[in-house]
């Protein structure tokens, strides 16, 4: 119902205010765009979903998601898949392994801070109850 519409709207805010923040932050600049597929072919070869800050964005606008445990799916993606595709010693792997760590990281900080507990359960109510 109405009220129902008022909590999401609430959360795609707070979803919004998320990602602009990380898409803002030098260090996550790799994650902002989709991997160039046309400089490096073989990616969709290796990771099954790509995922990145402006995707995200995309899915709050069209209602993808109804919790915030959807949402931190999807990130954990970000940084997921760029541990999996960089997995090596060179420094410009372990260059984005450090901050594909920090993304997860900061994620989890801003979440654990921001994010009040009991919004979250009538989030996950409403994703029950549809
Ligand atoms: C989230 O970003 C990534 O996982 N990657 C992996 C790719 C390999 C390397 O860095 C990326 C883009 C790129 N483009 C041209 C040549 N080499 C690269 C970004």
């Amino acid at each position: 119902e109405e009220q129902e519409e008022d909590v999401l709207r609430e959360l795609r805010l707070f979803l919004r205010n998320v990602t602009e923040r990380l898409a803002l932050d030098r260090r996550f600049k790799a994650f902002t765009k989709p991997v160039d597929i046309e400089e490096v072919p073989d990616y969709l070869m290796v990771i099954r979903k790509p995922m990145d800050l402006s995707t995200l964005l995309t899915n709050i606008d069209q209602h993808k998601y109804v919790t915030v445990r959807e949402f931190m799916s999807d990130t954990d993606l970000i940084w997921q898949n760029a541990l999996e595709y960089n997995p090596d010693s060179d420094p410009m792997d372990r260059h984005i392994r450090h901050r594909a760590c920090a993304l997860k990281d900061t994620v989890r900080a801003i979440i654990r801070d921001e994010l009040d507990e009991d919004f979250e359960r009538v989030c996950e109510e409403i994703r029950e109850s549809r």
